[in-house]
């Protein structure tokens, strides 16, 4: 015999076994039962309990263990006589007898609803290896919810308005169904006009009184939901712009614009709107149910039969639409792919003549999801079958059980009318529940990724606090190690060490790609380095105040970025203070004054969206002026002057050569720019090859010809 069909046997053994013990235990209870002394009660749970570990002793003894899905069936199937008596005695007073009648229907009943029931529970509640991942997702889910429900605390009174007008609307709504009854009741018994007319009235006004709080409640989350949006744009924008360089480089535009656009709104609505349906149907359940048991408890306890067949549909549709959604987005993006794929080679495939089979491979994709759509359907065609027929079935029920009720006088012809108005939107009711609780931890999955940008601590702190009176310049740069984020094995920068003094100029030169714009990046600590230090004035960077270093070191870039605005708000970029005369004389300084006096609007002329109306010289000089009016303490110029014209070029130079005070840093691939420099920095490999003056250079070029440095010779040399 194989592993598999003794296994099978073992459990058909146990099973025959229990239902034999089981049924004795039932019948012998029966017998017990007319010779008891003891109160039916008493009975009844010392009963359960015998039979409970009746049955597990029988599992335990043929199949060595019990998993939780045979614990919870046993418990169910043991406990139900003993609960169904006990709850009907405390509440109504009244002794059933069910859980004594020794009859096998009762017993299979019993049977049946725990089996019901413990699959009800395996099916909606993850067990045994998914327990742990689904445990911890929900408990994560329920920390954010909580999290974005605090983050509503400026809106807190529009939600206690919100809630006091749901509450107020649910209320309303309640009694309509059972105003409806009492004027059937009304109509058809001795017809009283008073009582006609005033249960009428009250039908008008809690539909009106339902119509009103419901508007109000729409309006006044709306309202709440809109400024909570609002509030967390402008934060996660706070936050995004705090993110150093690198992270922008590794997340994609997209998905940024997404978060700030699509996920805070999501964030906002899911949230506010999902509670607001829960604790609308949650609230609208408790009182429906409690005016059900007014009307007839025992067609309310026969109703409420069907909620976990009607949960345990509800539940499969949902998963299961939810994974055919997925594959239907997925094909329709490979779909779109195929298109954006044959569109861009259009030419390759015109030149290889593959058009039909391109067609034919679109074809496919449309087709999978052609087929993913039609399951779909399918999917929810037998699901509304199911609930419908569900549905019909316990409203047949219902009336059967409601003519007995009516004809042995327990209750009225309008109480049937009400209670079959609140059973149809029980149902729907019940259904909500199940959807609206899975749906909200789903939604808070937007906030999480909110959270995930918001709680982003940037990799390059902005948190120092330094800000000296005095700042000489010098700045050094040692041992440094670096690699960008997105390139994280390839080294920039290897054990490089530099030093830039004050009132010095100093340029940097080196073949593209050796790391020159790197070692600016770092000095404007847009990026951090991964090891050694950089010191400015002998304190590392990062001490500084974000404001103050950015003021005192100005760079200009090879590709200088202007805003759309006037000259003067380009140059006067971020300083809150910044007098006329000062723009006028960073212009002349960097050369630019005399051809901004020429344009028709001087220094208030438009620049253009990305500086489009200046030509490339124009923006740099713009750019030059704008590090200027700073006055920084160490200016850095990134191949500036490979844009500008000869004549600026000149004027420039002269006026970076009158700065004595001022560290100076210029990378350059002119090279009659860098012969006037006080120290010439060649970079290779990553790390300084050689340094020191055109002269010096000159000399270790003679003394050894391997130097690669080729300093032009200075006129006359
Ligand atoms: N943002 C970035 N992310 C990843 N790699 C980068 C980035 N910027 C530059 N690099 C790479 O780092 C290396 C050094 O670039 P860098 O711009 O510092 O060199 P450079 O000497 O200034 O060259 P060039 O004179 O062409 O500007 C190059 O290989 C470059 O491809």
């Amino acid at each position: 015999m194989t592993g598999n069909a003794a296994t099978v046997s073992r459990k058909v053994a146990a099973l025959l076994l229990a239902v034999c013990v089981d049924l004795s235990l039932f019948y012998a209870a029966g017998l017990v039962a007319t010779r008891s002394e003891f109160g039916h009660l008493t009975r009844l749970w010392a009963h359960a309990a015998l039979r409970g570990s009746a049955l597990t002793a029988v599992t335990l003894l043929i199949l060595g263990d019990l998993d939780p899905l045979l614990t919870r069936v046993i418990a169910a199937h043991s406990l139900l006589p003993a609960v169904f008596e006990t709850g009907t005695d405390a509440l109504y007073h009244e002794d059933t007898e069910r859980g004594s009648s020794v009859d096998v229907r009762s017993w299979l009943m019993c049977a049946g609803a725990s089996l019901a029931a413990a699959l009800f529970w395996e099916i909606t509640v993850p067990d045994a290896d998914d327990a742990a991942a689904g445990k911890e997702k929900k408990q994560k889910a329920r920390v954010l919810f909580v999290r974005v429900l605090r983050l509503y605390r400026p809106e807190y009174l529009l939600l206690l308005g919100g809630l006091v007008m749901l509450t107020l609307a649910v209320f309303c709504e309640m009694f309509i169904p059972f105003y409806t009854g009492r004027v059937i009741d009304i109509l058809g018994t001795r017809y009283q006009p008073n009582e006609f007319v005033s249960a009428l009235l009250l039908m008008g006004l809690y539909s009106l009184g339902s119509s009103v709080s419901a508007g109000c409640r729409g309006g006044i989350l709306l309202c709440a939901i809109s400024s909570f949006t609002c509030r967390m744009k402008v934060k996660l924008f706070g936050a995004l712009t705090k993110q150093e360089i690198g992270f922008f480089e590794t997340t994609k535009t997209g998905e940024i614009t997404s978060r700030l656009s699509k996920d805070t709104t999501l964030m906002g609505r899911a949230v506010c709107l999902n509670v607001n349906v829960l604790l609308r149907t949650f609230i609208k359940t408790l009182g429906m149910i409690a005016l059900m048991m007014s009307l007839s408890w025992k067609l309310t306890f026969l109703m409420l039969m069907e909620t976990p067949v009607a949960g345990l549909i509800q539940n499969v549709y949902d998963t299961r639409y939810q994974r055919l959604s997925l594959a239907v987005q997925d094909s329709t993006a490979q779909a779109a792919e195929v298109v954006n794929e044959v569109v861009s080679s259009i030419h390759a495939v015109r030149s290889f003549n593959t058009e039909k089979h391109e067609a034919r491979r679109y074809d496919d994709c449309l087709m999978d999801t052609h087929n993913l759509k039609t399951q779909q359907s399918t999917l929810r065609a037998v699901y509304l079958l199911a609930r419908r027929l569900t549905g019909l079935a316990m409203q047949g029920i219902m009336l059967y059980y409601g003519r007995l009720f009516i004809q042995s006088g327990q209750m009225t012809t309008g109480n049937l009318v009400s209670f079959i108005l609140y059973q149809s939107d029980l149902g729907e009711n019940i259904r909500t529940l199940t959807y609206i609780f899975g749906d909200m931890l789903n939604s808070v999955g937007a906030a999480a990724k909110v959270f995930e940008y918001l709680d982003r601590k940037p990799e390059v702190c902005m948190e120092g606090t330094l800000k000296p009176d005095q700042l000489t310049g010098n700045v050094l740069f040692h041992k440094v190690n670096f690699a960008y984020p997105k390139h994280p094995n390839k080294a920039v920068l290897q054990d490089f060490s530099l030093e830039l003094k004050s009132g010095q100029m100093t340029a940097l030169v080196g073949q593209s790609g050796n790391g020159k714009s790197t070692c600016v990046s770092l000095l404007e600590r847009l990026y951090e380095q991964q090891e050694g230090e950089i010191l400015l004035d002998n304190e590392p960077l990062k001490s500084y105040d974000h404001r103050f270093l950015h003021k005192k070191i100005a760079v200009v870039s090879q590709e200088p970025v202007l805003f759309s605005g006037s000259i003067r708000d380009n140059i006067a970029y971020g300083l809150a203070e910044c007098s006329l005369d000062e723009i006028q004389e960073a212009a002349r300084k960097a050369n630019a004054h005399d051809f901004i006096m020429k344009l028709e609007k001087g220094y208030n002329a438009e620049v253009g969206e990305g500086g489009g109306h200046l030509t490339k010289s124009g923006k740099q000089q713009i750019a030059l002026a704008r590090a200027l009016v700073r006055q920084p303490q160490v200016l850095i110029l990134d191949e500036i002057t490979s844009s500008l014209d000869m004549d600026s070029e000149k004027k420039i130079l002269q006026t970076l050569a009158r700065c004595p005070n001022q560290t100076r840093l210029v990378i350059a691939h002119k090279l009659e720019n860098i012969v006037m420099a006080d120290q010439i920095v060649l970079m290779e490999d990553s790390r300084v090859q050689e340094q020191g003056t055109h002269q010096e250079l000159m000399d270790m070029q003679h003394e050894s010809p391997s130097c690669r440095l080729s300093v032009p010779p200075q006129n006359g040399d």
